[in-house]
């Protein structure tokens, strides 16, 4: 299905998931949407859900944590009761991700371009010249260095920043409708933090993104709307400016006053 400028990419309803062992109710009804060319970042302290959010929408809701309501829609088709055969189709291809850590997460003993190449074969059904053109090609939409912008290095070759552009390259390979992108900053020093925030920032024109983060002042700079979490629930969401300046919640407030960007009133 086609996405049209501005159409609900992603729509989160109702979502509820528990601890199987305990029955303890780590996110009790959680509502969001994000559109196409928008970037919705979710923020909040360590704990709060974020990232069981960012899982459950990527179909990888950890081991000992279920989903017992709600439904998740993707391009207007639910996606939360896929077999994981089909979601093997979806993440990667209309799902593509981006973690706090790539050199855990890139397999160490094959080159980044060989990476990306599988995944593009696997989604895009091209043949091996083909996919390692668009790796290429890709790779220097992200400016990685070199003639081939660094398709045959390993990821112990790269910085922490070329890396982290190459799990973007990854993630966006396949032109996938939502980004997700877990604390991709996080990891990074803080001029290239902005390096890499611009170019999620340009990436997501074409794509829905939800950004976690526990950093309201990155979210600030790079996201369109930010929604809040408190204990598993969003207790606050709005513009960026609506929830930077003229926050409702103590909470946001609170967060806002530690990141040293409290609000105008
Ligand atoms: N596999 C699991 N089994 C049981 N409880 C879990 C599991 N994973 C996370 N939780 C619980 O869910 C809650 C939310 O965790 P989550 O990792 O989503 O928080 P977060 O906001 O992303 O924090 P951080 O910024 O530290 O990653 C926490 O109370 C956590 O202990």
């Amino acid at each position: 299905m086609s996405v049209q400028t501005g159409e609900t990419v992603l729509d989160v309803r109702g979502l509820r998931l528990e601890a199987m062992a305990d029955n303890r109710v780590l996110i009790p009804n959680l509502n969001l949407t994000v559109r196409r060319g928008e970037i919705l970042g979710l923020v909040g302290q360590s704990g709060s859900g974020k990232t069981l959010t960012c899982f459950a929408v990527g179909g990888l809701t950890p081991p000992g944590v279920r989903a017992t309501a709600g439904e998740i829609h993707l391009e207007g088709r639910r996606i939360d009761n896929l077999a994981e055969a089909d979601w093997r189709a979806v993440r990667g291809g209309r799902i593509g991700m981006v973690f706090q850590d790539p050199l855990s997460s890139f397999n160490p003993v094959k080159t980044i371009g060989s990476i990306l190449i599988e995944s593009a074969r696997r989604h895009q059904n091209l043949d091996k010249k083909a996919a390692r053109d668009l790796a290429v090609r890709t790779l220097k939409a992200m400016r990685l260095p070199g003639e081939n912008a660094s398709v045959d290095a390993y990821p112990h070759m790269l910085s922490g920043g070329q890396r982290q552009r190459a799990m973007i390259g990854l993630a966006l390979i396949n032109n996938p409708a939502l980004i997700l992108a877990d604390e991709p900053t996080t990891a990074l020093d803080p001029t290239i933090q902005l390096q890499i925030l611009a170019l999620l920032r340009r990436q997501a024109e074409k794509a829905a993104a939800l950004m976690i983060t526990h950093d309201i002042a990155a979210a600030g700079a790079v996201c369109d709307r930010i929604a809040v979490m408190l204990e598993g629930e969003i207790v606050e969401e709005g513009p960026v400016d609506q929830v930077l300046y003229d926050p409702v919640h103590a909470f946001t407030r609170d967060l806002l006053a530690s990141a040293h960007l409290g609000s105008k009133r």
